[in-house]
């Protein structure tokens, strides 16, 4: 008999008895543990990294690194301890050295690793070529190649802006102003900034085009440039509206713990609103650029109260749960485990300012109004968002399109309802490789 394939697998989603209990400890952040190894590496001397996320996107970051010649080694300090599950102490210790191709570089479907990493190959002496899994060649990147290629790289694609590709870096490149489009991703401009220190100009990024979207995530990147001794100017600080400059320079290597991964909490902080119950994520950090953080209020607007105490986050349910109208621009990550939680609500919610979410992972818009509706739900599609009519629901096959927060939105709805099955749970290793055990765990299994 043949094993069945990991993306035909399905998982039963444990059903909760009553009320969840529990204290979960998230591992560390995607989106600060990414762009903390693009800044080590091009820092002018060694850092160190600890409690990085070891996931698929954050392993594809530090292998592409490692193939363009930087050292990045393993460390277990001598502080280890095993704390839930997680070992903490763990670091890696990042070396940086000349960058140089002949290199190649897998993406997967990390859209940190196929937008942040071509500026770092503009800047290495050889050719990087980039390629990915079937959708990150549908996933957005004109806006970083088409820039790259204005600031003066050389850059070979097959004309459709969007990988595969090949970056022919001169060891250094000319940088200075560029206009971008980056209304389909943030990611374009954190992209441009991250390297910008190195370039010889530096960078003048603006933004022409439509809103933009997931701005803490581009305050994560200018906080951690900042952090590494960069110059940065900012809207926010009296600049121009989208207009961000970054001034060439030398990056200096950190010491950097990394944050749990607070959108990775929001499953768990879900269940606890969901049943009833109570759950607390250690090491919430009291401030954050990470857009995790504004589920204090979606969540305390859908029925919780949320605790910043010395143990942690704590999320405790009402017993009951709303619906919301919310413009989830800032936050589009949060999007799929808001829409599950408001499939179980007491009242119908609308989700806006996501229309970008179409072409993450995959169509998210598309993914959650089929699933939700295959369980016996009433969602539909909005030009940018979704609207959410509860209704009761069914067992059945949750499908997850390689889409890991699919996954964790399946798990939410399947505390409640019993006979939900997740089709290829597997794909939460993406960003949170233990979810399945981190999810029986909270329900004491
Ligand atoms: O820079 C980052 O780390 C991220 C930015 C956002 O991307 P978009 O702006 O493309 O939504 C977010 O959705 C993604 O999960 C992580
Ligand atoms: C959109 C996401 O990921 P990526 O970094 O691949 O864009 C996400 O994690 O929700």
């Amino acid at each position: 008999m043949t094993a069945t394939p990991a993306h035909t697998a399905l998982w039963p989603a444990p059903h909760a008895s009553g009320a969840v209990t529990a204290t979960v400890h998230v591992p560390g952040s995607k989106s600060v543990t990414n762009r903390a190894l693009v800044l080590a590496a091009l820092a002018a001397e060694p850092g160190w990294l600890r409690r990085p996320l070891r996931s698929r996107d954050t392993l594809l970051m530090a292998g592409a690194l490692r193939a363009m010649g930087v050292g990045i080694e393993e460390t277990v300090s001598s502080s280890s301890a095993v704390t839930g599950g997680l070992v903490s102490g763990e670091a890696w210790r990042v070396i940086p050295s000349g960058l140089h191709g002949p290199a190649t570089v897998d993406v997967g479907n990390a859209g940190t690793v196929m937008r942040f990493l071509p500026p770092v190959a503009a800047l290495a002496d050889g050719p990087i070529r980039f390629d990915g899994d079937p959708r990150s060649y549908e996933r957005p990147l004109t806006g970083v190649i088409d820039a790259l290629r204005v600031l003066g790289a050389r850059i070979d694609d097959d004309g459709r802006g969007a990988l595969p590709l090949t970056v022919h870096g001169g060891g250094a490149l000319d940088g200075g102003p560029v206009e971008i489009d980056a209304s389909s991703s943030s990611q374009f401009v954190s992209a441009l900034l991250l390297s910008g220190a190195r370039f010889n100009q530096g960078v003048e990024v603006r933004h022409v085009g439509g809103p933009l979207p997931s701005m803490p995530h581009i305050r994560m990147t200018v906080d951690m440039l900042r952090s590494a001794g960069a110059q940065v100017d900012t809207p926010e600080a009296g600049g121009e509206p989208n207009v961000w400059r970054v001034t060439p320079g030398a990056l200096l290597g950190r010491d950097l713990t990394v944050e749990p991964d607070l959108s990775n909490a929001q499953p768990f902080l879900a269940a606890a609103l969901i049943t009833g119950g109570t759950v607390t994520i250690p090491d919430w950090p009291a401030h954050t650029t990470q857009p995790g953080d504004a589920l204090r209020e979606i969540f305390t607007e859908m029925g919780g109260s949320c605790e910043l105490t010395e143990q942690g986050l704590v999320l405790t349910g009402s017993g009951s749960v709303h619906g919301l109208d919310v413009d989830l621009s800032e936050v589009g990550e949060l999007t799929p485990g808001i829409a599950a939680v408001a499939a179980l609500a007491d009242s119908p919610s609308t989700l806006r300012g996501v229309a970008h979410l179409r072409l993450h992972e995959t169509d998210r818009l598309a993914a959650l109004t089929k699933e939700i509706n295959g369980l016996g739900g009433d969602v539909t599609e909005t030009a940018d968002g979704l609207h959410i009519r509860p209704r009761r629901l069914h067992g059945g096959v949750f499908h997850t399109y390689d889409d890991h927060r699919m996954a964790t939105a399946g798990a939410v709805i399947g505390l409640a309802v019993d006979g939900v099955q997740i089709e290829n749970v597997a794909t939460t290793a993406k960003t949170l490789p233990d979810f399945p055990e981190l999810w029986t765990g909270m329900l004491g299994n």
